[in-house]
């Protein structure tokens, strides 16, 4: 395999990261097929918990570097960087912890990664060839969020407002928002973009015909 390239989107929570890059992913993927594009996430990289109970796991800052097991994502990057395959942790949000099962990722000439802190950490800079950031206004982020985490992640109005005034909010500010000096591109409007997916999408295009 040729050089291949990283590409990660980050951003607040709820900025659409995850909508974009799956959807440049299923784009590309429909057009050229599965075998030269991977996409990870940064969450499946939160740590395992399972040797915590239930009530200590809620205790948990998801906001804060801490939580995330960024040095088993560097190893994973550095390994399809090599042209080998990983086996990407699952995440639950409903139970804060990793399932017993991985997933298969096979070794791709472009990457796709996306999740909110990664152009926090330098070691996963170092990995990046190719930086988004998702720069959704914080109030539509909040609303799509409690939206979300209701639906999709079990939770209750009073533990999504709780959460996002201790956690979510200061993170955002003392983390994330600083890092997006270290996007190449920014991205506004959120995950339907579809004038930033097609840049992506033309860049990444571009990369599979060298
Ligand atoms: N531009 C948009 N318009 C409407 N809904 C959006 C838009 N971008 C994202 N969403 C929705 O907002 C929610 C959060 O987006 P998601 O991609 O999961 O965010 P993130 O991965 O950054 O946490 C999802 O339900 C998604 O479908
Ligand atoms: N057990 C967990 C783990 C994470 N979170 C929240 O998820 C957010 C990051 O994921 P996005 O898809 O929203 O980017 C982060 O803000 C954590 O607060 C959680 O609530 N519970």
């Amino acid at each position: 395999m040729g050089k291949n390239t990283i590409i990660a989107i980050a951003g607040a929570s709820a900025s659409g990261k995850s909508l974009f890059a799956s959807t440049v992913y299923q784009e590309l993927v429909a057009e050229l097929g599965g075998e030269r594009i991977a996409i990870l996430s940064e969450d499946a990289y939160y740590r395992d918990q399972s040797h915590l109970s239930f009530d200590q796991r809620i205790l948990t800052n998801y906001d804060h570097p801490s939580a995330f097991e960024h040095s088993l994502l560097v190893e994973h990057l550095k390994l399809l960087r090599a042209g080998q395959n990983i086996a990407m942790p699952q995440y639950s949000y409903k139970l804060h912890t990793r399932l017993d099962e991985t997933i298969k990722v096979q070794a791709a000439k472009v990457i796709l990664v996306e999740g909110i802190l990664l152009l926090t950490d330098e070691r996963l800079r170092d990995e990046f060839d190719i930086t988004v950031f998702m720069d959704t206004p914080l109030d539509i982020c909040l609303l799509r969020r409690i939206k979300r985490d209701l639906e999709d992640r079990g939770r209750s109005l009073a533990s999504v407002t709780e959460q996002y005034e201790s956690t979510v909010r200061p993170a955002f500010f003392e983390f994330i928002a600083p890092s997006k000096q270290y996007a190449d591109l920014v991205v506004t409007r959120g995950g339907k973009n579809q004038i930033a997916i097609d840049i992506i999408k033309a860049k990444i295009r571009q990369l599979l015909a060298e």
